[in-house]
């Protein structure tokens, strides 16, 4: 777990975790404190005025220990869960977007939710379980100052319990592994049923076959192996409280017949071992919480080590632009030999692209053309940077990009992704700037009547798949990149929009001296590109004269598509 805490807050918290354990052991020592009181009055001590101050002073002390130990630790493991989260969030902003594919989103939400969720539940119960831990700590030393015997016969049973405790917490441990497991497939069940439940609705009987075979079957195996394992768990639990009685019997009937001990002790134990059965059964009851915990950090664990191991620390923004010294003649973009291959095993054909030779330059328009599935997308996220190419290169104004440039090449580009995410907030820090600029930005894509901005927020992002799409395309203007990439943006456009697209949005890029690639399967609007680049199978293909033949570049004689 402590790996997971990051040097600084390990380095900050140590004072507060050092006064926490001495606080809690303050606490656990008055409270030994109250039970001696009681016991000497219950053997005979004559209650005086000076033992009623002492004895809620004592009170009175416990309380202030125990509740600040308490907090520090709760603070502790609350800030530990914030930093957890926080941490996550950016290794998963600087790995490897093929990684993250790879790890799976269902994967990923079913960590971040609910092995953070976990941790953090049993993170709640850590002040109050490290309170009873130390009770029994102390309660026992004085156990052992009162009588080495009966601390002897009661740490023997304690051992005893602990071992035989290891042994059959095997089972219902593979149980909870188990669980964990399902959950990971429950989550990718939802995932479908959230995204689908539109298609389910309308199909009754596609309905009641994804509830009954596909969500009932996991749901109930989840069901089976968390009964199994809290079955035992409980069983283990009220086994240990029984055992405690056992134990009590042990020390104050079986053991005085060998080691005789004076009734005071005696009346003393008494009230010890009453004291001790609520924090030992409370300690016992949140042991499966705190195996939960465990696997739910072994995960967490697993997935952090993947990504440290994936992230590329070089790769962080630097305040100097590697790209700035412009190599003489250079393309502004140049793909050289660059191929990309899906790990497709289960296909039988594996999709790859490439080998690609291709010249972009400053300012041009240039449209990527081909059927579906032909590999545009898969272009373009190598021309974004998305993907690393696994063999040959690209250039940024003739700079090869590599891992230690690559997130400084990424913020050359904006896009806008056909399954492109709509984020509800301006994501800057000069929002006043940019609010003005987002207002100006509704008006011209005639949005004004539908949304407005709210402080640093779109007052509403309920609204129509194509005004949603000319949404993002205003958060993608706010970028202001050097480089634009729509994937099929005007694929859910009104044709009058379609038009203003193609031939007033676009265009205006261009004036502005970005540069754009539009994915496109718009055949109507080949024509307003500088150039296509058509891909098919994963290779450019000689466009020029595919299109001349379709009449598509009649009045564009001569371009040339790729090199
Ligand atoms: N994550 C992935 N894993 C494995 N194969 C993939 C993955 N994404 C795409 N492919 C494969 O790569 C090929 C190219 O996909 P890509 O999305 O680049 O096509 P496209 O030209 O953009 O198609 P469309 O016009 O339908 O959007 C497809 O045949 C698909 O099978």
């Amino acid at each position: 777990m402590f790996s997971l805490i990051p040097a600084e807050i390990r380095r900050q918290s140590l004072p507060r975790i050092t006064i926490a354990i001495v606080a809690g052991f303050a606490g656990a020592i008055c409270s030994a404190e109250i039970a001696r009181l009681i016991s000497s009055v219950a053997g005979g001590h004559i209650p005086t005025r000076g033992l009623a101050i002492a004895f809620f002073g004592v009170c009175a002390a416990q309380l202030l220990f125990r509740t600040s130990s308490q907090i520090l630790i709760m603070d502790f493991g609350q800030q530990v869960i914030c930093s957890l989260r926080i941490e996550l969030c950016r290794k998963i902003l600087h790995t490897p977007y093929k990684k993250l594919e790879a790890l799976g989103k269902p994967r990923l939400l079913a960590i971040l939710t609910t092995d953070v969720g976990t941790f953090a539940q049993a993170a709640q119960m850590l002040p109050v379980t490290f309170g009873h831990l130390v009770l029994i700590a102390v309660c026992l030393g004085y156990m052992a100052w009162l009588s080495w015997q009966a601390f002897a016969c009661f740490f023997l049973f304690l051992v005893t319990a602990a071992v035989i405790y290891h042994c059959v917490e095997r089972w219902p441990l593979r149980e909870m592994q188990a669980v964990r497991d399902q959950l990971d497939i429950i989550f990718r069940h939802f995932r479908s049923l959230l995204e689908g439940t539109r298609e389910l609705q309308l199909n009754t009987s596609r309905a009641a076959y994804f509830t009954d075979h596909v969500v009932h079957p996991t749901a109930h195996n989840f069901r089976r192996s968390f009964t199994r394992a809290m079955l035992i768990y409980s069983l283990v639990a009220n086994a240990g409280g029984m055992l405690f009685y056992v134990a009590i019997g042990l020390i104050l009937l079986v053991m005085p017949h060998w080691f005789p001990q004076s009734p005071g002790v005696l009346v003393t134990l008494t009230l010890l071992l009453l004291f001790l059965i609520q924090p030992v059964s409370e300690v016992m009851t949140t042991l499966p919480i705190l195996r939960q915990a465990s696997i739910a950090l072994t995960r967490i664990r697993v997935l952090d080590a993947e990504l440290t191991q994936a992230t590329n620390d070089d790769a962080r923004v630097t305040k100097d632009d590697p790209f700035a010294a412009t190599v003489e003649g250079a393309p502004l973009l140049r793909f050289a030999g660059v191929s990309h291959r899906y790990p497709g095993l289960t296909e039988d054909r594996p999709f790859t692209l490439g080998p690609i030779d291709l010249s972009i330059g400053q300012g041009e328009v240039i449209y990527l053309i081909g059927g579906n599935g032909s590999g545009k997308t898969t272009l373009a996220m190598l021309l974004l940077g998305l993907y690393e190419p696994e063999q040959g290169h690209v250039e940024l104004n003739g700079i090869k990009v590599d891992r230690h440039n690559l997130t400084q090449y990424r913020q050359r580009f904006s896009a806008v992704f056909a399954d492109f995410h709509l984020f509800d907030e301006i994501l800057c820090h000069d929002q006043a700037q940019i609010a003005k600029q987002a207002t100006h930005y509704l008006r011209t894509l005639e949005l004004d009547h539908k949304v407005s901005i709210k402080g640093n927020r779109f007052s509403t992002t309920s609204l129509s798949s194509g005004q949603r799409k000319r949404m993002a395309l205003i958060a993608s203007y706010l970028e202001d990149r050097p480089i634009y990439l729509f994937d099929e943006w005007a694929a859910d456009q009104d044709p009058v929009f379609r038009r203003v697209f193609y031939t007033e949005l676009i265009p205006d890029l261009k004036r502005r001296g970005k540069t754009v690639i539009v994915i496109s399967h718009d055949d109507a609007y080949f024509e307003c590109a500088d150039r296509l680049v058509q891909v098919a199978q994963g290779r450019l293909v000689d466009v020029s004269a595919e299109a001349l033949k379709a009449g598509l570049y009649a009045r564009r004689n001569g371009s040339t598509v790729a090199e």
